[in-house]
């Protein structure tokens, strides 16, 4: 193959390969997309939690991405975990100086409820990298903590939603409820329209890299040149048969699987 689509992830290393860059470069590969990797922090975690998190120096963030832009564009980028305000800056001067398809997967909270960034990292996220973005996709607690909304059930959703449009100023908005109802339904709004997609909730415990997989197929999907109501559909077949494929590695919360077939 001489010529192969490129996907850009800038998020942080999970060492036992369930989430983070590992799996969103495991997903890349999965949907014939190169992919590339800018690391904005290591972590020490495993199944059982995220231990101790050491910040990749701002400037060397700056060194990865201009290596990367320099050298190859890539069709499409995603961020995940970014530390500090500093790399938030990078990020937006790298989104709005190559305009490419950018999906923010915003990593606010752990799995276990843990809050990852402040308050302050939250708003400049919000602020600055938000209305860059063509599709933001953030979990029910990130819902609320970024708009203020108590989400109960899909009224709030919608209202939610409504606000990372109108007053963040983001393209488009993916939420799903999951983490709060017997199903998992999946919500994409977009300024002229909404999609649901219904799906069972299916009893697992290993669904580490879910959030950061669901995200990837997104990116890769778009680096294709999928609109982004095709992505959605795809990356919610992906992460439904990865969530019923997942692997008890560890002593704790497993990952979901990367070697499905669609
Ligand atoms: N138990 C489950 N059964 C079926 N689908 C699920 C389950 N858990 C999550 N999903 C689906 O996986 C996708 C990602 O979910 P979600 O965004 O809640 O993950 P997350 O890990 O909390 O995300 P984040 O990276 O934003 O923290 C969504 O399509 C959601 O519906
Ligand atoms: C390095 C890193 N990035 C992201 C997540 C979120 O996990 P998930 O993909 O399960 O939402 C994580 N636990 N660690």
């Amino acid at each position: 193959m001489s010529h192969i689509p490129i996907a850009l992830t800038v998020a942080s290393n999970d060492p036992t390969g369930g989430s983070g860059v590992i799996a969103d470069i495991k997903t890349f590969h999965n949907l014939n997309v190169f992919g590339m990797a800018a690391i904005t922090n290591l972590t020490a975690q495993n199944s059982q939690g995220i231990h101790e998190i050491l910040e990749i120096p701002p400037e060397f963030l700056e060194e990865q991405l201009s290596s990367i832009f320099s050298d190859a564009i890539p069709y499409a980028m995603k961020s995940g975990m970014v530390p500090s305000a500093d790399m938030v800056d990078i990020i937006k001067k790298y989104i709005k100086g190559y305009d490419i398809p950018f999906v923010m997967d915003p990593f606010i909270f752990s799995k276990e409820g843990k809050r990852i960034i402040d308050t302050g990292l939250q708003n400049k996220l919000a602020t600055t990298l938000l209305p860059y973005a063509s599709v933001v996709t953030p979990n029910i607690k990130e819902t609320e903590a970024m708009t203020g909304i108590d989400i109960k059930d899909e009224s709030d959703i919608k209202t939610a939603a409504n606000i990372f449009l109108k007053e963040i100023g983001v393209k488009s908005v993916l939420i799903n409820d999951s983490q709060m109802t017997g199903k998992a339904c999946d919500y994409l709004y977009t300024r002229t329209k909404e999609v649901k997609l219904s799906g069972p909730i299916i009893k697992s415990k290993n669904l580490r890299g879910v959030g950061s997989t669901f995200s990837a197929v997104i990116t890769a999907e778009l680096a294709k040149g999928q609109d982004l109501e095709s992505a959605f559909r795809k990356a919610k077949m992906f992460v439904t048969k990865a969530i019923e494929n997942g692997f008890d590695i560890g002593k704790g919360n497993g990952p979901i699987s990367h070697f499905i077939e669609l």
